[in-house]
């Protein structure tokens, strides 16, 4: 059987300029590598400026040739990791989008993931945003291999659309991973909720990697990244300040849901199906 492979998600604290955050992301991916053996490291959604839609164009570069960039091809190829980058604010051609790069394990560059469905709520008094006012949605989806674990990108808010994960699940994916940024509203009510159930309609791992609460912003992250496995069980979850959670996933749970409870080969797609159009 395949060994367990050793994720560290990175619940990153802010820091007052974008290359204080890029020293502190290095330090930590190099700890989740050296020191706790992580083959795959994740970073949480905008972990380098402030998640705000004033901010997006003050703070964006251009993806993979900016200087946050630069600096996580060069650690991933150092440290012999994949790393999947959080999300920053990327330009190109004069449009804005929120988006996830990978690199793997020589610091090649092994794709990006623009957050496909922007973050726009409205819950008076308590959280308004409206992402779509500067950003553009991608329309692309991301797979990568670690090892032979199959592994597929959304951003925060796409985990609340279930045909998005059955996507990654019709193109056998055995970990989502969605870099994210939930408010103390929502958080409570629903993050470790969905990721839950996402897990569980598709009989894969989910993490959810935020960045640490920080009080003195306008956007307040609730935090507590999780990870679920393809049983639908919380496997680790942080708390709202700077943490590092470090799991092993087990293939043997995903197969073991699969071949036990075989809802993928019992869907009824005579009557209905997810259909990717693209
Ligand atoms: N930040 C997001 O994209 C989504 C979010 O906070 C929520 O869905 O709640």
């Amino acid at each position: 059987m395949a060994p367990a492979l050793k994720v560290a998600l990175l619940q990153l604290g802010g820091f007052p300029t974008k290359q204080e955050a890029i020293t502190n992301a290095i330090n930590q991916i190099r700890i989740a590598a050296k020191n706790k053996g992580a083959k795959l490291v994740i970073l949480p959604e905008c972990w380098n400026s402030t998640y705000c839609t004033k901010e997006f164009p003050r703070s964006a570069e251009q993806i993979p040739n900016g200087e946050t960039s630069k600096a996580l091809s060069k650690v991933a190829g150092e440290l012999g990791i994949t790393l999947i980058g959080g999300t920053y604010p990327e330009i190109d051609a004069g449009k804005l989008y929120n988006t996830c790069p990978v690199w793997g394990p020589k610091g090649e560059f092994l794709g990006k993931y623009r957050k496909m469905h922007l973050f726009d709520m409205d819950i008076p008094g308590r959280c308004t945003f409206k992402e779509s006012s500067v950003l553009t949605p991608g329309n692309e989806f991301l797979t990568f291999n670690v090892g032979d674990t199959k592994v597929g990108v959304g951003i925060c808010y796409d985990q609340r659309f279930p045909e998005f994960a059955a996507v990654y699940r019709k193109r056998n994916c055995d970990l989502l991973v969605f870099p994210s940024a939930f408010d103390t509203f929502t958080g409570p009510m629903h993050f470790e909720l969905i990721a839950q159930a996402r897990a569980l309609d598709n009989g894969m791992f989910v993490a959810l990697c935020a960045p640490a609460r920080d009080t003195s912003k306008d956007y307040v992250a609730y935090g507590y990244s999780t990870v679920s496995d393809p049983w639908g069980r919380v496997l680790s979850r942080a708390k709202e300040g700077p943490e590092m959670l470090v799991v092993d996933l087990d293939m043997g749970l995903r197969d073991s849901i699969r071949r036990q409870i075989p809802t993928q080969e019992q869907k009824r797609t005579d009557v209905y199906e997810v259909v990717c159009k693209i």
